[in-house]
């Protein structure tokens, strides 16, 4: 801990404590004002002068916005509007306006509502902070018939406003800068993306015109262009989405005014319709700033969409209608939305998205009301409409069914006990499961299955106790709980055939007392506690030979001892010796010798377990009973020993 503080400065006093004087700040935290210093960044230093240029117009003043890019990297924005004020400041007699503007953050004539009466610009920093990061920027203010001229760098003023002429035929503003390289290092102002935000500025005001010019050519960007969109953004919504196929033939575009609607002053432009060819989108903006991550404009319009296609869908009684959700709605639908009011709120400097909570409401009523109109007025349009937005629904639901199938057999398969070798088949026809004795004999059936069709399961000898326990005790032990698991079923009375998942539910224990005593309990298990896998067949029992004689290369399993004394009576029909060996268990079995004689369809041999209903009595012999149609055989093996389920008591 001393150690720590050791470490400490040795004065942290007010000395320590560093005030950034004006613009310095924004130089050294640019991303607080600018949101980053990379390419967006660099691109927004353009938009935030042109947005004082297009306030300028929306505000009435301007007709005209010219922007350049010339070949240094540096551009110039010019308007036709009533120019920065360049008079003395009140508060700085020293000073013009223009440089108080320019020099210093929040200044500007967006605060009250006396110049500008919806605009993008707002906080009065934005050219201020352009300035600062610019190791050059001039600007050409003509107003009152003179030209005053003043430069700066780094957002430091290189003299005083000056004037340097007359202009008696001009009125305007003509900002030029060059980003710095010491913020912005190597990165250079592109065409394309500096073309289309020009381009978006002219549609989303229909009474400007923009004129756009490049000394940098990259090949595709015009060099020259002139933006002007009386028809607004209907007009361009029309022809940006150029042949593709629409369900309306004309987009549904509108503009209503806030001020006549609801008294406040600012208005909403849209324009949307729907394709089956692209994936949708909104463009959405305010005051001309464009809102990239929405906002409540842009809730409020979806809000107006939504509420007006269930209407409809009422209204022609399309019960499917009520299955559209929003996202359905704008999957496919291509939206325009512009909007203008007054001190709008975003969230950060850059302006991405819209927080003015009226918004949402002054543009849902302004929207709604056309949209009901509209879809009454075209009901070839809105028939089209509808049935594209319920497909896409239906599509959706389908989907998330499809989805939920799929987590679910996920969810299944991951609730499957460790020790269960699962096999791959989806399907369960055809499947098999080998519950196996003994973790040895798991392992050679594990070897010698069908990795597609067979599953196996080896349960270990403790399973006999618990069996053997009554039926309150099962339900708690793990080892038949991971037994229900594998199969997919419950014990009792909530056991259903239909979650079984596997066709065949093979027993394959060793061909011994042991073997038939776990056997007998397992079926007296499945009696019990699943009847209905044995009434509809599921249950086998597997019939691993007990002797394999070798007599050269002929080879016979035996399963049994009279079956092996019939073999070497008669002879194997080979040379030479017959040579017996006993497998003591299914464990001493290689792969290839248990696929053969008990697992493989091709060659094995199964006895299906069934219950003879005419066997006497109640409690009987169970074995007796299951294996009522006495395969000669296996009947007789198992009888040899059934007394173990005789002697467990098990209760039945
Ligand atoms: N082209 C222009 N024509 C007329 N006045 C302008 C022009 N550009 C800037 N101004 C004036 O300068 C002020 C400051 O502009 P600045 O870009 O610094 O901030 P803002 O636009 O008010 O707000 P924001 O920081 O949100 O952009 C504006 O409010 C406006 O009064």
């Amino acid at each position: 801990m001393s150690d720590l503080l050791n470490q400490q400065p040795e004065t942290y006093d007010a000395s320590s404590i560093e005030v950034l004087e004006g613009l310095e700040a924004v130089r050294k935290r640019p991303g607080m004002y600018i949101g980053g210093t990379d390419e967006r960044a660099l691109h927004h230093m353009v938009a935030e002068i042109l947005d004082n240029s297009m306030d300028e117009a929306v505000a009435g003043h301007a007709t005209r916005i010219e922007v350049e890019l010339h070949e240094d990297g540096s551009v110039t924005v010019r308007d036709n509007g009533r120019g920065i004020p360049v008079d003395p400041h009140p508060k700085f007699p020293d000073k013009s306006a223009l440089e108080v503007i320019l020099c210093t953050l929040h200044a500007g004539g967006k605060f009250s509502n006396k110049a500008y009466s919806t605009s993008g610009g707002l906080n009065g920093v934005g050219s201020s902070v352009v300035n600062a990061l610019s190791d050059l920027m001039r600007v050409e203010v003509a107003r009152n018939r003179e030209l005053f001229v003043q430069e700066f760098s780094r957002g430091k003023p290189k003299g005083p406003v000056a004037k340097v002429g007359s202009a008696p035929n001009r009125r305007g503003t003509a900002v030029t800068f060059h980003a710095d390289p010491e913020i912005f290092g190597s990165q250079h102002l592109k065409p394309a993306r500096l073309y289309k935000m020009v381009r978006s500025k002219a549609y989303l005001f229909s009474g400007v015109e923009i004129r756009w010019k490049t000394a940098v050519n990259d090949g595709e960007t015009p060099l020259e262009a002139t933006f002007h969109y009386p028809g607004g953004l209907a007009q361009y919504l029309v022809e940006s989405m150029g042949n593709t196929m629409t369900y309306a033939e004309k987009p549904f575009a509108g503009k209503v005014s806030f001020e006549e609607k609801y008294g406040v002053p600012g208005s909403v432009e849209w324009a949307v319709n729907w394709t089956p060819m692209r994936d949708g989108f909104i463009h959405s903006y305010t005051n001309t700033v464009p809102t990239p991550d929405g906002g409540t404009h842009e809730s409020g319009f979806w809000a107006a969409i939504y509420k007006g296609v269930r209407a409809y869908g009422e209204l022609i009684k399309n019960r499917k209608a009520e299955l559209i959700t929003r996202d359905d709605l704008m999957t496919g639908g291509c939206a325009l939305l512009s909007i203008f009011i007054r001190e709008p709120s975003f969230v950060g400097q850059t302006k991405d998205r819209l927080s003015t909570e009226e918004a949402a409401k002054w543009v849902e009523g302004a929207v709604r009301d056309h949209f009901d109109n509209w879809l009454a007025a075209d009901p070839k349009s809105a028939g089209a409409i509808m049935d594209f937005l319920v497909l896409r629904a239906e599509e959706r639901l389908r989907r998330r069914q499809e989805k939920e199938t799929q987590r679910k057999s996920a969810t299944k398969r991951l609730r499957l006990p460790g020790k269960l070798v699962d096999c791959s088949a989806t399907n369960r026809e055809g499947t098999e499961l080998f519950i196996v004795e003994g973790d040895s004999a798991g392992g050679s059936a594990k070897m010698a299955r069908d990795r597609h069709k067979q599953a196996v399961m080896p349960i270990r000898g403790k399973i006999l106790n618990v069996l053997g326990a009554a039926g309150a005790k099962l339900g708690s032990n793990q080892e038949i709980s991971d037994l229900c698991q594998a199969l997919g079923v419950q014990m009792g009375s909530k056991f259903n055939a239909e979650d079984l998942r596997y066709d065949k539910i093979v027993i394959m224990t060793d061909a011994d007392v042991d073997g038939a005593h776990i056997a007998s309990l397992l079926m007296t298990f499945f009696f019990t506690q699943m009847r209905p896998l044995i009434d509809k067949g599921h249950l086998y029992l597997a019939c691993p030979p007990l002797f394999r004689l070798t007599q050269g290369a002929r080879r016979v399993y035996c399963i049994d001892e009279a079956e092996k004394n019939e073999w070497l009576k008669k002879g194997l029909g080979g040379k030479g010796k017959i040579e017996v060996s006993r497998f003591k268990g299914l464990g001493e079995m290689d792969a290839k010798d248990l696929k053969e004689t008990t697992m493989s369809p091709a060659t094995r041999q199964l006895i299906r377990v069934t219950i003879d209903e005419d066997a006497p009595g109640e409690t009987g012999d169970l074995v007796e009973r299951l294996m009522g149609k006495k395969p000669e055989l296996r009947f007789q093996y198992i009888q040899e020993n059934a007394r173990f389920v005789d002697a467990e008591d098990v209760d039945v």
